[in-house]
């Protein structure tokens, strides 16, 4: 990438103008699902027919190239911006991804930056990506309230997100750090589309059989506390991390293989109580 300059922050960003939804998938906590979530998002959106980019802000663990299959992907510049990578569909709507996991050479690599410079780089990720068109742009963004989320709700404070998705796990530490993160959220008025509990019982691989070996409830009951969505509960399914791990070697893209997995009709779910809160295109 370029020299990152400092600019002021003037208005919504051109690259942005095309897009009718941004939302934000936020967790208080590193591990416990977010970039799963954002991928079952991605893919449950593009199976409903929409337009989907994914931009991974997570700048010191970016999974989403593994998650899509796309590790040995670039992405290279041209007189529009940075050309997102596109992921093969169903044939049903489109996904698009850019991460600076495309960026680092050593794939096992992360970024140890200072807070400028991780500033720098997300301000060149919302202004220099030729998005194009889009029905929904999701941020995945680092655990925690850091550096990153300061800077992209700053980055995107003329670009009107709908808001965020957050994701929790049922432990009570987990449910503790969502606490801050919903805190953060409600001091730069982001709004909160709803809380997702994921790794919620245990989907058994032989009978298809969900069993709650944690307690389960931390979601709900953060939702009711802070008065938002409550959006459901993801199982661990061991289906999801083969079809993850395993997309290079089968027949099938991963929009098939969701689309056949158990965890499928649970997220599409979930999704759906996001779309029914009709949240005004920006454009
Ligand atoms: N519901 C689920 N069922 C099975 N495996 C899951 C589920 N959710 C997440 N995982 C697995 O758990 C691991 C961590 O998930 P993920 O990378 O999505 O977490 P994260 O919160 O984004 O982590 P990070 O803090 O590194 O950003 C991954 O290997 C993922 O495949
Ligand atoms: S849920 Fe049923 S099939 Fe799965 S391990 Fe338990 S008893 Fe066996």
């Amino acid at each position: 990438m370029s020299e990152f300059g400092e600019e002021e922050n003037d208005g919504p960003a051109p690259s942005l103008a095309q897009i009718k939804h941004i939302i934000l998938i936020l967790s208080g906590k590193g591990g416990v699902g977010k970039s799963s979530v954002t991928t079952q998002t991605a893919l449950s959106l593009c199976e409903m027919g929409y337009k989907v980019g994914v931009l991974d802000i997570d700048l010191t663990g970016p999974s989403l190239p593994r998650m899509f299959g796309l590790e040995d992907k670039s992405i290279y510049q041209d007189s529009n911006g940075w050309k997102p990578v596109d992921v093969k569909t169903n044939g049903k709507g489109s996904l698009s991804v850019i991460s600076i996991g495309f960026l680092l050479g050593d794939r096992g690599n992360s970024v140890v930056w200072r807070g400028p410079k991780k500033t720098a780089m997300i301000k060149q990720f919302v202004k220099d990506v030729a998005w194009g068109e889009l029905d929904y742009l999701l941020i995945d963004t680092p655990p925690g309230t850091s550096d990153e989320h300061i800077s992209i709700a700053e980055q995107l404070r003329f670009s009107g997100p709908d808001g965020a998705i957050v994701v929790t796990t049922p432990q009570g530490v987990a449910t503790a750090d969502v606490k801050k993160e919903l805190n953060f959220c409600k001091k730069i008025d982001l709004k909160i589309l709803g809380i997702v509990e994921n790794m919620s019982g245990f989907i058994c691989p032989h009978c298809a059989e969900c069993t709650n070996i944690f307690s389960s409830g931390g979601g709900k009951s953060l939702a009711d506390e802070f008065s938002v969505p409550y959006l459901g509960n993801i199982p661990i399914d061991p289906q999801f991390v083969d079809m993850i791990e395993n997309q290079k070697r089968s027949k099938k893209t991963l929009s098939e293989s969701y689309s056949e997995s158990s965890i499928h009709p649970i997220f599409h779910g979930i999704i759906q109580k996001v779309l029914d809160q009709k949240h005004p295109a920006r454009f």
